[in-house]
């Protein structure tokens, strides 16, 4: 039993948490890179948090250009337990109006260039992902979305597209086909790398927009969007604030805990000592003893 570190990704509007006591600006570095920007650190309710804008002060990052990896190792870097994402996401089915949120369960990644796994060169591990976010972290979600006045749905699948244009008429219809429910551009790698830095991810996404498959909608717009989600970020700071109110005192193990205890198939022995020392937060867990010659 432990106690809870929430880690929180901002995304489109949400460029900061507020009401964070004792707040405290932090530059934890990263060995993947520069972090989308500073991290936040402080406390709600008495539960810790931490923060991070996806796109950075301004939104000056595009989905393609976030860096991934360096946000959740910063993340990671800063002792979070969890991560709890937030993401604008268009609508794929006419039950998820705008304004309304969903709780994301599965996703499907059509993104083509980013870096997705902090293993590979010299240390390979194949975390399992069939189930990409946590349920216990997303019930939670969900009932502070709910005690914040959202219209909230549970479950329901993302598409994460490369953008950053919006798609095509043919893909939105194409992914309706598929099933998927909500689009967007970066819960992809974000939710892979979560699950190798083995922190329990939830999704939250707040509709913003009905894509451009439904008739006579026409093309998305992002003043559209833009609007919604400032009608929404109150909202989203206030699920935050209650998520806190809504975790039990302690925090249980999770088996997203230790998933690289099964994951890595590279030998000890023929580890790469580069990768190992930037593995350092990811997989702390397991490289600690190796730089310090315990075994
Ligand atoms: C400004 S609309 C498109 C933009 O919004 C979403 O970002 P995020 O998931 O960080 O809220 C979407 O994925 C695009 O990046
Ligand atoms: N329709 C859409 N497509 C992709 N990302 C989005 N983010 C918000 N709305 C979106």
């Amino acid at each position: 039993m432990a106690d809870w570190h929430i880690g929180v990704i901002g995304g489109s509007g949400l460029y900061e948490l507020g009401a964070l006591e004792d707040a405290q600006e932090i530059d934890v570095g990263s060995a993947f890179g520069a972090p989308s920007g500073p991290i936040t650190t402080g406390y709600i309710g008495g539960v810790r948090f931490s923060f991070i804008a996806r796109h950075g002060a301004g939104h000056r990052l595009s989905p393609t250009m976030v860096n991934y990896r360096a946000n959740v190792d910063a993340l990671k870097r800063c002792g979070v337990t969890d991560l709890l994402a937030i993401s604008a996401v268009g609508s794929l089915k006419e039950k998820f109006a705008p304004g309304d949120f969903v709780v994301v369960q599965q996703l499907i990644d059509r993104t083509i260039s980013r870096e997705r796994s902090f293993f590979g060169d010299g240390i390979v591990a194949h975390v399992p992902l069939a189930d990409p976010v946590c349920p216990r972290m997303s019930k939670f979600a969900a009932k502070a979305a709910g005690k914040a006045g959202a219209q909230v749905h549970t479950g329901g699948t993302y598409v994460a597209i490369e953008g950053p244009q919006f798609s095509t008429r043919a893909e939105s219809n194409l992914f309706r086909e598929w099933g998927a429910d909500t689009i967007g551009m970066t819960a992809m790698p974000e939710a892979r790398l979560a699950r190798e830095a083995e922190l329990p991810y939830a999704l939250v996404g707040m509709v913003t927009d009905y894509d451009c498959w439904r008739e006579p909608d026409g093309d998305v717009d992002v003043a559209d969007i833009l609007r919604v989600m400032a009608e929404n970020a109150e909202k989203a700071r206030k699920l935050i604030a209650g998520f806190g109110a809504a975790l039990p005192k302690t925090r249980k193990a999770s088996s997203i805990d230790t998933v690289l205890d099964t994951a890595i198939v590279t030998p000890r022995e023929a580890w790469s000592p580069e990768l190992a020392r930037r593995l350092d937060a990811v997989a702390g867990r397991l490289v600690d003893p190796l730089a310090s010659g315990e075994e």
